[in-house]
């Protein structure tokens, strides 16, 4: 492959109103963008990296000049995995890589893929921690969303108001709770089962990570699906037996590549697959939403929650995602 020339910005988003999730509150996010060029065409990825494992923009910053020889280099894909480890660094030179191949190729990355054309996608918008009754406002004014993820914190008796306050707005939607490593192994019992009577049809990441042993063996009626736990390929056979369901994002597991990777060894091991996202612009969303089309359940709100988007942005429309070929990888991109 040509040398080619990385280019690296960093962007502050806002989020139109502070966050909450178990033990943060976040009003922005800083993220990474990487531009790869040929000279003729160019390719794009957005990365946020993650937050719990230290993988903030200075160490993404810092790992991709590190490796700047070697990606100018112009890597393939499965070399990238090797120059950068599992992350949102690696996540932005991938996402990067896909587009400049479908430019030069002028074909979209869901086609260089081996997928079929790509469809809206169901997926859900996320109530961030509150009281029970701002919550369940929240999820009035989500008119549109027919899927609804719920955070929450831990606290037992609050987070099971929190739930059945918001079924009461909405006996319509579709609700999945995140506790974002928030319960203990002795609350999970009675989580499940006020869950259950509350008609809630997944339970994400609900104790920490590297408390996964906890879970061996436990047999819940509501799927159980692994977040922080399942960062990379290398942790998706550890899932069995322990989560019903594992929770993709590509800046958890370097990008598009070893998300297809992951679902693909998912599905073998016969488990249930879902695209998330770490708060980021439809740039970001877009290869997820080509990684969405294999999943069951998807998980991609990250610009609802922002005071701008980029543009072209994806569309949000009755409760679905799509990201058109103008938002990412699907027009042939010539270098402007
Ligand atoms: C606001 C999110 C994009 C909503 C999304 N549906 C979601 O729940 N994603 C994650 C949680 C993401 O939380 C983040 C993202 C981030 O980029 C930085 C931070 C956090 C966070 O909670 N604290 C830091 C500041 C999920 O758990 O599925
Ligand atoms: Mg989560």
């Amino acid at each position: 492959m040509p040398a080619l020339s990385l280019d690296i910005r960093t962007e502050t988003l806002r989020l139109a109103a502070p966050f909450r999730i178990s033990g943060y509150v976040f009003e922005t996010s800083d993220v990474v963008v990487v531009t790869l060029s040929d000279g003729e065409h160019r390719g794009r990825g957005e990365a946020s990296g993650v937050y719990y494992t230290g993988d903030d923009v200075p160490a993404m910053v810092a790992a991709l000049e590190a490796a700047r020889p070697a990606i100018e280099a112009g890597p393939g894909r499965q070399e990238l995995r090797g120059l950068l480890p599992p992350g949102g660094a690696r996540n932005a030179v991938d996402c990067a890589l896909w587009e400049l191949e479908a430019a030069r190729a002028g074909l979209p990355v869901w086609q260089l893929a081996g997928l079929q054309s790509p469809r809206p996608l169901r997926t859900t918008f996320t109530l961030g921690a509150g009281s029970p009754a701002t919550m369940a406002e929240g999820a009035r004014r989500y008119a549109e969303a027919r899927s609804i993820k719920i955070k929450l914190t831990g606290e037992l008796d609050l987070d099971i108001e929190r739930v059945r306050a918001i079924r009461a707005a909405r006996p319509d939607a579709w609700l999945g709770v995140d506790g974002n490593q928030g319960f203990a192994i002795g609350q999970l019992d009675a989580l499940v089962a006020a869950m259950q009577a509350l008609g809630v049809s997944l339970i994400e990441q609900p104790i920490a990570r590297g408390r996964e042993a906890d879970l061996q063996g436990y047999r819940s009626p509501i799927p159980i699906a692994g977040d922080e736990s399942i960062l990379s390929l290398a942790d998706v056979a550890g899932a069995v037996g322990r989560f019903d369901v594992i929770n993709i994002k590509l800046d958890k597991c370097g990008g598009l590549t070893e998300g297809l990777m992951m679902a693909e060894e998912a599905r073998r091991l016969g488990l249930g697959v879902m695209v998330g996202n770490m708060v980021g612009t439809s740039l970001a969303m877009a290869p997820a939403f080509v990684l969405g089309q294999l999943c069951d359940l998807v998980d991609l709100d990250g610009p609802t929650f922002l005071t701008r988007d980029c543009s072209p942005a994806v569309d949000y429309r009755d409760g679905d995602i799509w990201a058109g070929p103008e938002v990412w990888g699907g027009a042939p991109a010539k270098v402007a």
